[in-house]
């Protein structure tokens, strides 16, 4: 772990570790080529799981094939091959990175020497997942520089920041009634956020539940690394970001990701296609049909890589969509119905109006498809990749939080930015249908208004001398900083 003089010109090592979760890897993927783009040296830990889904599903190989400084380097979830890691099982991603991956991290680390080689300096700076304590703890060990990213909108990691101050205030539990009550003890939130807007962390029967007090230490001991990232733009989430500055002042706002490193990419003539990170092969006979629509007419629906719904809630959704008259885009992913009893038959008007107005995928390539013309609204689960993605698009959303930081994201966009509508909570045909036709037809000017002047914002916060495209520069120089 000593640094010879021979590597003093080399340039920095960074060793980027994320939660082996779709959203997760794809954020921090993007992070990793920006950082190749700036001419630094990267390991990126990865699950074995999550890296064969990607060697499977995407050009990720031939896309990192082209920065010599990149490296993989794979690791157990902990988790055997055939869990679910969705649904109501997906925190044990977490748990089974704590208990398994950690030591096995730590380990490599030692045996390896940091993933130094004749060409590489030992790793110089970590950056990790925010939720990935352990890390802390080895940079911490070693002295490592270490910089956490979260891969949350500000305003969730701000809520679950303040995890403490709710519970005191007796906001946490959440649950039964008073779900409508304002809370208070958010700085920047009050007036607007309710307890049923806290994330879904905070919704236990007991303070001691294992999954809020996970995210609270989690989430508490971020202000121990040097630094930290958020994939969000000043102009979106500012008071927000101002809270957070009063515990972490060091803190980079570079998103959104996938539009900066697209722009960064385009500047350097380099490569203009999409760079998908996605864990399920894409349909794209979608986008043929997408071509045959007129502007604006079809709804997207997808709810991300680990909601998981009942029939009952999925025959609600197909009902409000097709009575809405609306066409739609909608992806089930395979794995995403609950307890399939046998009792598959779909009603008949469901079928007919599917074939009509709809067409589904298993999974879609989805920022191709929100930059589709004929694309107009979408109904999402809210997660910050989706909400980011819809954002630098200009499509008003729906939102139908299914779980974690999905339930306050899903109220910054209605109360907010007024870039869509919430449906938290609820589930019932009638509800979805008008929904739909608000979104799609009677306030479609409204929110077609709003949601193009975010999108103007996004692209000038990632375009040089914006405020993300700074905050990139400053991060690279920060890492730099740390070898010199
Ligand atoms: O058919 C699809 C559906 C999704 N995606 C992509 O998959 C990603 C999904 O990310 P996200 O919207 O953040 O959802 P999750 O994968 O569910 O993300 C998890 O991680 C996020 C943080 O990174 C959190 O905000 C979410 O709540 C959490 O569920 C996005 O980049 C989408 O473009 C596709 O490419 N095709
Ligand atoms: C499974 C969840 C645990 C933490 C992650 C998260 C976060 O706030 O960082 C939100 O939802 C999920 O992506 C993860």
């Amino acid at each position: 772990m000593t640094m010879g003089s021979e590597d003093q010109n080399l340039p920095p090592h960074v060793l980027i570790f994320p939660l082996p979760i779709q959203g997760h890897v794809n954020s921090m993927l993007r992070l990793a080529e920006l950082l190749c783009l700036a001419q630094l040296d990267i390991t990126f830990i990865v699950s074995e799981f999550s890296h064969d889904r990607l060697l499977k599903h995407t050009t990720v190989a031939s896309r990192f094939g082209i920065y010599p400084g990149f490296r993989f380097q794979n690791i157990s979830d902990g988790l055997p091959d055939d869990h679910p890691r969705a649904g109501e099982r997906v925190m044990d991603i977490l748990s089974g990175t704590k208990n398994v991956t950690g030591p096995l991290f730590k380990q490599m680390m030692i045996e390896k020497n940091c993933f130094a080689s004749a060409t590489r300096r030992p790793v110089s700076c970590m950056i990790a997942d925010g939720v990935l304590s352990f890390v802390g703890d080895f940079a911490e060990e070693k002295g490592i520089s270490l910089i956490y990213f979260r891969t949350v909108a500000a305003c969730s990691f701000w809520a679950c920041f303040c995890i403490p101050e709710l519970i005191e205030a007796g906001d946490i539990p959440v649950k039964g009634e008073g779900m409508d009550l304002l809370v208070k003890s958010v700085p920047g939130a009050e007036g607007f956020l309710r307890r049923r807007d806290l994330p879904g962390f905070c919704r236990v029967n007991d303070i001691n539940e294992s999954k809020l007090q996970v995210l609270k230490s989690e989430t508490r001991q971020t202000p121990r690394a040097q630094a930290a990232i958020l994939n969000t733009f000043e102009d979106l989430e500012g008071p927000i970001l101002s809270q957070v500055r009063r515990y972490i002042p060091k803190l980079f706002t570079i998103g959104p990701s996938h539009s900066h490193l697209a722009a960064r990419l385009e500047a350097r003539n380099t490569k203009t296609t999409i760079s998908s990170g996605s864990f399920w092969e894409e349909d794209r006979s979608c986008v043929a049909w997408l071509d045959s629509q007129p502007p604006k007419s079809v709804i997207y629906v997808s709810f991300g890589s680990i909601t998981v719904v009942t029939r009952e809630q999925l025959l609600e959704f197909w009902y409000g969509l097709v009575n809405s008259g609306q066409k739609f885009l909608w992806v089930m992913r395979p794995d995403s119905i609950k307890g399939k009893d046998g009792e598959d038959r779909i009603p008949a008007e469901l079928e007919e109006g599917t074939k009509a107005r709809g067409y589904m995928v298993g999974w879609a390539p989805q920022e191709e498809v929100l930059n589709h013309r004929a694309i107009g609204g979408f109904l999402t689960h809210s997660g910050w990749n989706s909400t980011l993605e819809s954002i630098v698009t200009g499509v008003p959303m729906i939102c139908w939080p299914y779980f974690a930081d999905q339930m306050i994201n899903s109220r910054f966009v209605s109360e907010i930015w007024k870039i869509g509508l919430d449906m938290k909570d609820t589930c019932d045909r009638v509800t979805i249908e008008n929904m739909v036709r608000d979104l799609m037809v009677v306030r479609k000017d409204e929110f077609l208004k709003r949601a193009d002047e975010m999108a103007r914002l996004a692209k000038k916060a990632v375009s040089e001398g914006g405020s993300s495209y700074h905050h990139l520069d400053g991060l690279v120089e920060f890492i730099t900083s740390t070898v010199s």
